[in-house]
């Protein structure tokens, strides 16, 4: 029974996603990004050519015994059989042959020139190696989808010779034939005229698999499945040679949710934001965050206009509820905010403030003025917090008071340079005087507050500096530049990031310290 219905969800991204610059899959990865998108229910996953390279060869043979998919077939990817031998007897078509995959997915050209030029074979003999090899493969039992190469500029270059190619393929047994928009050049009309014309002249099963060259791949594939196709191709995030492949949960996402067509099974689509992030993270791709429907940015608000009409019903500012894929919403706070951003971030955060319009114009009224001054809060929500904290209690939260730090850096003997803070402070009552090194000033500043405060507060040693920012703000300023530093820190169950501002880096870097340490404090203490 096919579970998918008619329609086929087919992801090339362990294949074509494996094709973009700098992405690079161990079998490892392979395997584990397998088993995220058979979470989120595609029919279909590419898994590579196996014969081509090692890599892909140990994937189909580890996959037969690693991997248990509950929604997808795994298919095989590689070429028709080279030109003058029999199909039978070409290994790269053997190792299609005897992957264990049990669907492969043959690319053939369909565009003469290609046929001419890069083949350098006949017409003809495309055409039999098109006939033999789907052939071969179907009497082995495979189930055989066609990849059409350039078949947008084939047909319009050679229609009748683009569409002999897939009807060779349809009449020796391909199930469906996936028209290529190879070069990724082609408009949403254009193709919705070619998929009309192929289904008509031909009666097959038609896929789409578009590249995003001119911007329109998800465009495309949509167009495609209007004027008929119902088997689409693309990868997860957007990946794939060039300027990528179709966004297949774009793709799915807009066929479930805009056009009411169930192409995955029921419930999974909200799982899409936690797969897509989930394959950034194998992938080591950072994640775009303003990508459609799952970008971290998609249901962020920033301008206070739309604060104020979200906060009657955040239906006008959004095409679709984020939950519907797994997403959220996001109030930005920074010198675009309003009042109406204020209370909802606030809101957000655990304080009703829906009574206290005066809290509310202060705290609004800070932030713009903070970020005038280089702050930046939507970067920054750790910082914000401390700050609405401060107006809501009337005192800014504190563990501790810091009487001075200083900070050396000199180089030593072995030519090696190292720093050495010293901070005082008092917590609990004690007056502490420590001293810290570290491989920068920052690293030796972070040493020392972090002892002087763990004496007090031995929890902060759970606490971890991730990440640490800086730009420079007044460009042009040279080396008496205002500068604004970043901080990530952890408690190993999540993060928040704060912001330090001021002429001096280091100083900076301290205020945006020691509001991480008050925040970590503060979130456990709470
Ligand atoms: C549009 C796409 O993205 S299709 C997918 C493309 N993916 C890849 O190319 C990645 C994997 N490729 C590889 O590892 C290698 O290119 C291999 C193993 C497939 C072939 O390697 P080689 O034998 O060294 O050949 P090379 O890469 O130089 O050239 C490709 C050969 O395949 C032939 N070829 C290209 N398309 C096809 C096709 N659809 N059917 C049959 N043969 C084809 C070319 O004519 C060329 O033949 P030649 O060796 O007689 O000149
Ligand atoms: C097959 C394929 O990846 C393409 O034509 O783009």
């Amino acid at each position: 029974m096919d579970l998918h219905g008619a329609f086929h969800v087919y992801d090339t991204t362990l294949r074509d996603g494996a094709q973009q610059e700098g992405l690079n899959l161990s079998v490892a990865d392979k395997l584990s990004i397998a088993r995220q998108l058979d979470g989120l229910g595609v029919g279909y996953i590419e898994g590579g050519w196996p014969g081509a390279n090692p890599k892909d060869t140990e994937f189909f043979r580890r996959a037969q015994d690693e991997l248990r998919l509950d929604h997808a077939k795994l298919a095989a990817f590689g070429a028709t059989r080279r030109a003058g031998v029999r199909a039978a007897d070409d290994p790269l078509v053997a190792a299609l042959r005897d992957s264990g995959a049990g669907v492969v997915t043959l690319v053939a050209k369909s565009h003469d020139r290609h046929v001419e030029l890069a083949l350098r074979t006949t017409l003809e003999e495309n055409l039999a190696m098109v006939r033999d090899t789907v052939t071969h493969l179907r009497e082995e039992g495979q189930t055989v989808f066609l990849d059409a190469e350039h078949f947008f500029d084939g047909y319009r270059a050679n229609r009748t010779y683009a569409l002999e190619v897939l009807r060779t393929a349809a009449e020796a047994g391909a199930e469906v034939v996936a028209l290529c928009d190879t070069n990724g050049g082609m408009l949403p009309d254009w193709v919705s005229d070619v998929v009309l014309d192929v289904i008509d002249t031909t009666g097959a099963r038609v896929g789409i698999h578009a590249h995003n060259d001119s911007g329109c791949a998800v465009a495309n594939s949509l167009a495609a499945v209007a004027a008929g196709a119902s088997h689409v191709q693309g990868c997860i995030n957007g990946y794939g040679e060039r300027t990528g492949n179709a966004d297949l949960v774009t793709v799915v996402a807009n066929l479930e949710l805009k056009l009411d067509r169930a192409v995955l099974p029921q419930g999974l689509l909200r799982e899409a934001t936690r797969i897509a992030h989930a394959v950034a993270e194998v992938t080591n791709v950072p994640p775009a965050s303003r990508q459609p429907y799952v970008g971290t940015s998609a249901f962020a608000h920033k301008a206070g206009l739309h604060a104020s009409a979200i906060k009657v019903d955040p239906n006008l500012y959004q095409h679709m509820d984020p939950l519907d894929i797994g997403n959220d919403m996001r109030l930005l706070v920074s010198d675009m905010a309003g009042r109406a951003s204020i209370e909802l971030k606030g809101k957000e955060l655990g304080y009703d403030l829906s009574d206290d319009r005066g809290l509310v114009t202060r705290v609004t009224d800070r932030v713009k003025a903070l970020e005038q001054g280089g702050y930046t809060f939507e970067a920054a929500d750790a910082s914000f917090e401390l700050l609405l904290a401060e107006e809501v209690e009337g005192v800014r939260p504190s563990y501790f008071d810091v009487e001075s730090w200083r900070v050396i850096t000199e180089t030593r003997t072995d030519g090696e340079a190292v720093s050495e803070a010293t901070v005082k402070l008092r917590a609990e009552g004690v007056r502490y005087v420590v001293t810290g090194e570290g491989n920068g000033p920052v690293n030796a500043l972070d040493a020392a507050l972090r002892e002087a405060i763990g004496q007090a507060f031995p929890e902060v040693a759970k606490l971890e500096l991730i990440d640490y920012k800086v730009r420079i703000l007044d460009q042009g300023h040279g080396t008496d530049a205002i500068t604004r530093v970043l901080i990530e820190t952890t408690d190993g169950e999540s993060s928040w990031v704060t912001v330090g501002v001021g002429a001096n880096v280091i100083e900076a870097s301290w205020g945006a310290l020691v509001d991480g340490f008050t925040f970590g404090l503060r979130r456990r203490e709470r």
